[in-house]
């Protein structure tokens, strides 16, 4: 509970503060409010929404009712309903998937379900071999193929294989390499295709990885993303890297997409699971407290 605001929200909560000053507050002036809100990377347009309907002075439960309203996301529970459960990891690289894709199997593994990953990002010798590091760390099998084979074969037999072994949940990795849209959205559109092939149900989500220290920038990657292959959910890596917290209200907004988890450091326990109030109350402790 307390390792978003406290390891995921930290810098931005500096960030705020830089603006505002540390000291405790009852009210705040809107145009600092304003100012706060843009310093932690928050999108401009929303940020005006906000303050166009504040007082000249502002009270913490006054701006609290203001965020919560202008922040709607859709709900973001994930319920494991099948198997294998089938989650197919995109986004650029460097994004973080391969951690993300180990704090997942992580966190699955501690809930006492059965794991599986499937190294489908085939284009560099490197993410297969870092993801099965992971795999070995873990103590969880792994699917792979030589750098250049085909992924969606790798996808296929991931999906197999758990269902062979009885897994409750398959993780795949993929390339995410954004300069040529068109391969990009071939390659992924034959991992979905295939993934159906070996499961009908398959994927069950497609999850888009988003690096946090981008801000509000990672947008268009994201709408590239959901414009080609379609997808579920997001999650937002490197959060505790960044004065850029802000950004995830525009990502939500934005997107229209389920936060599903945020990454908070680099070991397989820093995932936390997505809570708005906790998010606002972090962004109004860094204001006010
Ligand atoms: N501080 C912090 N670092 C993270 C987080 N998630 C990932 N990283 C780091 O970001 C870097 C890139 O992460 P990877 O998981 O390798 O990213 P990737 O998208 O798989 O990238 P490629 O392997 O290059 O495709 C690594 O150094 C990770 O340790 C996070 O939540 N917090």
């Amino acid at each position: 509970m307390l390792g978003f605001i406290k390891k995921g929200l930290n810098k931005t909560k500096e960030a705020l503060k830089s603006v505002v000053g540390s000291e405790k507050k009852e009210k705040l002036p809107k145009d600092l409010i304003e100012e706060a809100l843009l310093e932690a990377d928050m999108d401009y347009d929303l940020v005006e929404k906000i303050i166009n309907r504040l007082p000249e002075e502002v009270t913490k439960e006054k701006l609290k009712k203001e965020l919560a309203w202008v922040f709607s996301v859709p709900k973001n529970d994930i319920e494991i309903n099948d198997k294998p459960f089938t989650f197919l990891i995109i986004g650029v690289n460097g994004a973080g998937k391969t951690t993300t894709i180990a704090k997942l199997a992580h966190k699955f593994k501690s809930e006492g379900k059965s794991v599986i990953l499937g190294a489908a990002d085939t284009f560099r010798a490197a993410a297969i071999e870092q993801l099965t590091k992971w795999a070995e760390i873990l103590d969880v099998p792994i699917v792979k193929t030589k750098q250049g084979h085909d992924p969606a074969a790798v996808t296929y037999d991931t999906i197999a294989s758990a269902k062979a072994k009885g897994i409750d949940i398959a993780i795949i990795d993929t390339a995410g390499r954004l300069h040529n849209k068109v391969n990009l959205q071939n390659e992924l559109k034959k991992i979905v295709n295939v993934a159906k092939k070996a499961y009908e149900n398959a994927p069950h989500k497609i999850v888009l990885i988003i690096d946090g220290t981008q801000g509000s920038s990672a947008i268009n990657q994201a709408k590239v993303f959901k414009e080609i292959v379609g997808v579920d959910g997001v999650i937002i890596t490197k959060l505790d890297g960044t004065a850029k917290g802000g950004s995830i209200f525009t990502i939500g907004h934005e997107l229209q997409l389920p936060i599903l988890f945020v990454g908070v450091g680099e070991k397989p326990e820093d995932l936390v699971k997505f809570d708005k109030n906790e998010f606002i109350e972090g962004i109004l402790e860094g204001l006010y407290d």
